[in-house]
């Protein structure tokens, strides 16, 4: 099902006098593509113009029509191709040029993941000013992708409407409120399809009303199912306007019987006229509260609104790097900053001697504690609150890491917080991050204290213009 949409620019009838450019709004044009961008859009120019086109490959001649325009660059859309890059891949997914999930279907995966390690460099080199060939080069290694990169996804949440006076659930056209009807998409998991066009089927035939967003009338918004990929277990999640649904015991008899795997029915209620999914409400309907699921040897309770990653083959991996790049024996003190439900700590903690984690959601910190309990590890200290003020604190209490680890958010780590990195000067920081960008702007920050060893790029959303990076720094010795 569809994870994201794409951005929505609104129409924009700006003529090309206006900002004088050499293109407009409508006009189709003749663009020769020299690069991909990190929304694996084509980059090309049109009179010196940039242009990034949606669907064309790097080293193609296309068609495309301009859709947007600003002073510097536009936006466009390939209409055909006019000469293919031998690289250019016919996209399995019947909904491809409509839904908006992935970006890179187009592109054969080996040619995907050479692209992400590029962006890698390019950010480094760029935003870093990092030397990314030659002598004193950091070494950034090819992306680790999967042997088989579809059918990734552990979650699915669909959102549900009318059309044409039937239910149906899938993901939203493009610029627009109304909602396309699928029933499988080729990068989720298949029982997560299943229990999803199940549910769809069970609720029509209860005359279940699906919600309307535009008039904010009816019941059922969402469909969430997600799988513990290990355990086989599968969650429904209902996410409803309201708490009362009608027909409810047979509702629930008829996804429990009906949805294979199903150990868990849960209802969120979300009464709020807002594009956010999940509501602050949420009820066990039938079955247990949370699933389970291990990544390696550590076993995760997965309640319906925790955060859990959703690759998590692909998680494995990243966590399995992290660890080496962290090289634990059994002595170390290490912190994990931005912890999450403690995936990454808990995984640290089995070869550290204690791990301290920070995060600043409590509801993750919960989480976090109770998979600590789960799985008898009784190393690891979590605490609730910004990493950049609770680090301080306990490098005032005398707490010495000999490790840091950081895995923020997309915008990154906050000032603060690097230069308390700076201060207390670790014998290593591992920085996982999921914005190449963000990523480079820090590494350059740290450097004043750090080499930069190498960074690792993993390919957590196949298909996508995501990537994820593992990155080694080594303090250089320099007390100044
Ligand atoms: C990319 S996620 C990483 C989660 C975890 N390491 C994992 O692998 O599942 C970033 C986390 O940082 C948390 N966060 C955001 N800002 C924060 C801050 N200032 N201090 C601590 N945690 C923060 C978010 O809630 C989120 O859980």
């Amino acid at each position: 099902m569809a994870k994201t949409t794409k951005k929505r620019r609104g129409p924009q009838p700006t003529a090309k006098a206006e900002l004088n450019v050499p293109v407009r709004v409508g006009q189709t044009v003749e663009v020769e593509i020299t690069g991909l961008n990190h929304e694996g859009a084509g980059v090309g120019r049109v009179e010196g113009y940039t242009l990034f086109v949606e669907g064309a490959l790097a080293g193609e001649k296309v068609h495309a029509r301009v859709d947007h325009v600003k002073k510097n660059f536009g936006f466009a859309k390939m209409t055909s191709v006019v000469e293919a890059s031998t690289y250019r891949s016919m996209p399995p997914c019947p909904v491809y040029d409509r839904c908006g999930g992935c970006s890179l279907q187009h592109l054969v995966y080996e040619e995907q993941l050479r692209h992400k390690q590029q962006i890698v460099r390019d950010n480094l080199r760029r935003i870093g000013g990092f030397p990314v060939e030659g002598e004193g080069a950091i070494t950034v290694h090819p992306t680790l992708g999967m042997t088989d990169p579809w059918r990734y996804r552990n979650k699915a949440q669909v959102p549900i409407g009318e059309e044409n006076g039937a239910l149906v659930g899938g993901f939203y056209a493009e610029k627009s409120h109304s909602i396309i009807d699928m029933d499988e998409c080729l990068i989720q998991h298949k029982a997560n399809d299943e229990a999803v066009a199940a549910v769809k089927k069970i609720a029509a035939g209860l005359n279940i009303q699906p919600y309307d967003e535009v008039r904010h009338t009816g019941l059922l918004r969402h469909v969430v199912a997600k799988i513990g990929v290990q355990t086989g277990e599968v969650m429904v999640v209902l996410v409803t306007t309201e708490e009362t649904i009608p027909r409810l015991e047979e509702l629930v008899e008829a996804i429990r019987t009906q949805v294979s795997g199903v150990t868990s029915i849960v209802q969120n209620v979300n009464p709020d006229k807002t594009n956010v999914i999940f509501g602050k409400k949420t009820v066990t309907l039938w079955g247990s509260d949370v699933i389970y699921d291990y990544i390696g040897p550590i076993k995760f309770a997965i309640s319906a609104r925790s955060f859990y990653q959703v690759n998590p083959a692909q998680t494995e991996v990243l966590y399995n790097k992290t660890l080496e790049y962290v090289g634990a024996t059994g002595t170390e003190t290490v912190i994990d900053a931005y912890c999450g439900i403690g995936t990454i700590s808990l995984f640290l903690a089995q070869k550290s001697k204690h791990v301290y984690g920070v995060e600043i959601v409590p509801e993750a910190i919960a989480d976090a504690n109770r998979n600590a309990e789960l799985n008898g590890v009784e190393n690891a200290t979590f605490e609730t609150g910004p990493a950049e003020v609770v680090i301080p604190a306990w490098k005032e209490q005398g707490i010495r890491p000999d490790v840091i680890v950081v895995d923020p958010p997309r915008k990154g780590c906050d000032e603060a917080l690097l230069a308390t990195i700076l201060e207390m000067r670790p014998q290593k920081v591992v920085y996982v991050s999921c914005n190449p960008s963000t990523l480079a702007r820090d590494l350059k920050v740290l450097a004043e204290a750090y080499e930069v060893c190498e960074v690792q790029p993993v390919d957590m959303f196949p298909h996508t213009g995501h990537v994820e990076c593992c990155s080694l720094l080594v303090w250089n010795g320099n007390n100044e």
